[in-house]
């Protein structure tokens, strides 16, 4: 059995991940974390009910010993000191937020190869944008000139999307950088263009109704091509996020990308 703790269980996805958690026969949710949580015990909560595991608000709380892995849907502004944490305290993190710099992200890798704690940073536990991320790469030895479309709820933190990114630069291995667009192009509009990585740009599209979406658009002499994926549901992360859990601690470094371990 895993012995699991959720941070971050009261917003959507850390909701999501404690049922996940609740219902594999081979994983034991342990505690639950939240800053904003004031009830003692999970099962306080209705659709909780009979599930009395321990509620956090305070990491100093968790004792070292409470858990195996760690999973992490919080907030750009928290999730490094959370992993920190985690790491330091012996417990495998799995990690969905998005937002940590590359500075961030080398630190804990360093941290967590210091430690011999396996762990996994995933900016999407989705298999349809896994793929698309590696059919976009594959796209791009043939089609150099790209641009990124990613559409999210309007709720979302951060911009542009970690997947976006992610795309980005497994394009952006491939791929020599590159401007693109008439070189004496102007914005009449500030941002007109998106972001820009490495000459690709990035556009970022938030409205209600939509959930997590991208399309990575190619275009050449006479021809285009479009990548397109689309999560509907948050419970498409799971599978995921569950391959994580159970294999997260058979390696002793903290991998980027759900690829490496399916
Ligand atoms: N990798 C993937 O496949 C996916 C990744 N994500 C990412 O997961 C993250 C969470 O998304 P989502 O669930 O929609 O966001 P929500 O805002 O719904 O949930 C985040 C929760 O974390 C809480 N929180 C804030 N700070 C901390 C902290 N220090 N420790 C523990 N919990 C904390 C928030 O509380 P409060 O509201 O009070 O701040 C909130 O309850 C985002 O970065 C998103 O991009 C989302 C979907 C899939
Ligand atoms: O905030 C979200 O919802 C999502 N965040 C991740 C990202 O930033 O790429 C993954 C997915 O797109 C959903």
């Amino acid at each position: 059995m895993k012995k699991v703790i959720v941070a971050g269980f009261k917003g959507r996805m850390g909701n999501t991940a404690s049922h996940m958690v609740i219902d594999h026969k081979d994983f034991e949710l342990v505690g639950v974390f939240d800053p904003r949580a004031t009830e003692k015990t999970l099962g306080e909560n209705l659709e909780f009910k009979g599930i009395d595991v321990p509620v956090y608000s305070k990491v100093a709380d968790i004792a070292s010993s409470t858990a195996d892995v760690w999973i992490d849907f919080t907030s750009p502004t928290s999730v490094y000191e959370n992993v920190k944490f985690a790491i330091e305290n012996g417990i495998s993190p799995v990690v969905g937020t998005t937002g940590m710099t590359d500075e961030q992200v080398n630190e804990l890798q360093k941290l967590a190869k210091a430690k011999k704690i396996g762990g996994l940073i995933a900016p999407n536990f989705g298999i349809s944008a896994v793929l698309l991320m590696q059919f976009a790469q594959q796209a791009a030895k043939y089609f150099p000139n790209v641009e990124i479309i990613e559409m999210h709820h309007d709720n979302k933190l951060d911009a542009p999307s970690g997947t976006a990114i992610n795309t980005a630069k497994l394009i952006a291995e491939v791929r020599a950088p590159k401007q693109q667009g008439n070189p004496q192009e102007k914005e009449t509009l500030a941002g007109a263009r998106g972001a820009n990585y490495e000459g690709m740009h990035i556009h970022s599209v938030r409205l209600p109704g939509y959930v997590a979406h991208e399309q990575v658009l190619f275009g050449s002499e006479g021809e285009a091509l479009t990548i397109r994926q689309d999560s509907f549901d948050r419970s498409s992360f799971m599978s995921g996020v569950a391959v994580a859990v159970a294999k997260v601690q058979d390696y002793d470094e903290l991998l980027v990308g759900l690829e490496h371990i399916l």
